[in-house]
């Protein structure tokens, strides 16, 4: 039975709830179709915990806008926390040791824009390292998913850590390896029934792996603390670490969240994020562009114009490259990388578009519908950088174009991956030009579902364009 005034939904069974009505494979679709029959706020079970999900630019406005407070928790007992502690930012609940963290985090990032090594350095020398191993593959076919995390996840390491690695760093290979597999587990079929049967939590089943995996992540990142405080200067910080370093000295016995727990936890959670969100887009705008010639010649006719003899682009360059600038939130559209967003929670007994939804609730922020929805966007179903040009060929921003969020939760990189995507994509195709192969078979755009999606494996065709400059 259904709570009074709850959000209605499908009728659950005993244990599994509504999971055995989804395709958990990929349940963006069954989504949808429960939104057209229950409405824009439905609930579903999950084993026997409630959730209501939420979608379309109206009633996700109101969750996490309108009622940003309320809306603004995390669930605090699925496997994740459990293994994380709730540490760090990502799944903190909403409170002071989020607000810290959260407001730390953001100047850092931003202070780092600004600084010596501003972040546009970090992300054109990266962008360089892509260059150049393209260069090498002019004319051939090849895979391009490393070549792009091994990027992102480069430019949030310099940041955080102050050094980038190797790519072909074993112990950094491991650190990947291990974010790899603690992502599965967390979006697989045991977190699934961890969250749902509590009885079997103290078995020794798959999901010990993640928690195993998470405590050498944790090994290895208070490693590299252990390195900073004997090479550091105070008051000299030369990454995000040593800031923390010295805000913990700052803020000594004060009762601050800050803690050195908190500190490894907040920056596993920027690497976490931090790298395949940004190299799945990345994926997804190749493929497009690839499958796209009119759309990637005209973005290239633009950078040619705008750049002139410029040695390399700048940031700034994008106000004056509405086209490129349409083509990425274009991009950013129909790749959908956080579909269903991070899990909210509400924090207090509130309401959503007249249903009551006690506290503690678990919310699911479909971003997917909005991103979608048909009433919003000129063309929904298809690839048309016209859903961000206005008749004077203008670029503007529809609002429900949220792929980072909306509200205070909403993803604290965005500016970090907007700049990135921005660099990269115009440096590259300023110099190169990208071929669907010939042995490519037909694109397939359907992306592989995941709490972050990427496009299915493809290869990538590159050739030279004349300009050697970016
Ligand atoms: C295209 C790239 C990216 C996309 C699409 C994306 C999307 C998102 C989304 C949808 C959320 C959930 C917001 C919510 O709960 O309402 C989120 C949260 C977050 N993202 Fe990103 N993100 C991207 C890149 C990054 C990068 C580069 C970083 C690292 C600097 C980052 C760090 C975070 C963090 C720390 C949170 C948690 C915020 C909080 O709970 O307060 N993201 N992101």
């Amino acid at each position: 039975q259904r709570p009074k005034n709850f959000p209605p939904g499908p009728r659950p069974v005993p244990v599994f709830g509504n999971l055995l009505q989804l395709n958990l494979i990929n349940p963006i679709n069954d989504l949808q179709k429960l939104a057209e029959r229950y409405g824009k706020v439905f609930s579903l079970y999950i084993g026997s915990r409630p959730a209501v999900v939420v979608s379309g630019v109206q009633a996700m406005k109101e969750a996490l806008v309108t009622r940003s407070v309320e809306f603004a928790g995390r669930p605090q007992d699925l496997m994740i926390n459990h293994i994380t502690k709730s540490k760090g930012v990502i799944l903190a609940n909403y409170g002071p040791g989020w607000t810290e963290h959260r407001r730390f985090a953001l100047m850092t990032l931003r202070n780092f824009g600004l600084g010596k090594h501003s972040m546009e350095e970090r992300i054109l020398g990266e962008t360089r390292h892509i260059s150049s191993c393209l260069e090498k593959n002019a004319g051939k076919s090849m895979v391009p998913h490393h070549l792009f995390s091994n990027a992102t996840s480069d430019i949030i390491c310099s940041v955080i850590f102050g050094s980038r690695y190797e790519h072909e760093d074993e112990v950094f290979q491991a650190l990947i390896t291990k974010i790899e597999e603690l992502t599965k587990i967390a979006n697989g079929p045991w977190a699934m029934l961890y969250d749902t049967l509590p009885l079997l939590r103290s078995l020794p089943l798959p999901f010990r792996k993640a928690f195993r995996n998470y405590n050498s992540m944790r090994e290895h990142v208070l490693g590299i603390v252990n390195q900073h405080k004997t090479t550091r200067i105070p008051g000299q910080p030369r990454d995000l670490t040593d800031c923390y370093l010295d805000e913990l000295e700052k803020r000594g016995e004060s009762g601050s969240s800050f803690d050195e727990s908190q500190m490894v936890a907040l920056l596993l959670d920027l690497l976490l994020a931090g790298t395949d969100t940004t190299s799945n887009t990345l994926l997804a705008a190749f493929l497009y562009l690839m499958t796209h010639q009119d759309v990637q010649k005209g973005c290239q006719r633009e950078i040619d114009a705008v750049l002139g003899e410029k040695e390399q682009a700048s940031y700034e360059d994008r106000h004056r490259m509405p086209y490129v600038q349409a083509v990425i939130h274009e991009v950013q559209r129909v790749a959908d990388t956080v579909p269903l967003s991070v899990f909210h929670a509400t924090t207090k007994d509130t309401q959503l578009m007249g249903y009551d939804i006690p506290k503690g609730t678990l919310i699911i922020p479909n971003l997917s519908s909005v991103l979608n929805e048909e009433s919003q966007w000129k063309f929904p179903h298809d690839f048309n950088p016209e859903n961000f040009l206005n008749q004077q060929g203008e670029f503007v921003k529809p609002e429900a174009f949220m792929p980072f969020s909306v509200g205070p939760r909403m993803c604290l990189g965005e500016g970090l991956a907007r700049m990135e995507l921005f660099l990269i994509l115009v440096t590259l195709l300023r110099r190169f030009q990208f071929v669907w192969p010939e042995d490519g078979g037909v694109p397939d755009y359907t992306p592989v579902f995941g709490s972050t999606q990427t496009p299915k494996p493809y290869r990538l065709c590159v050739r030279l364009r004349g300009t050697q400059r970016g």
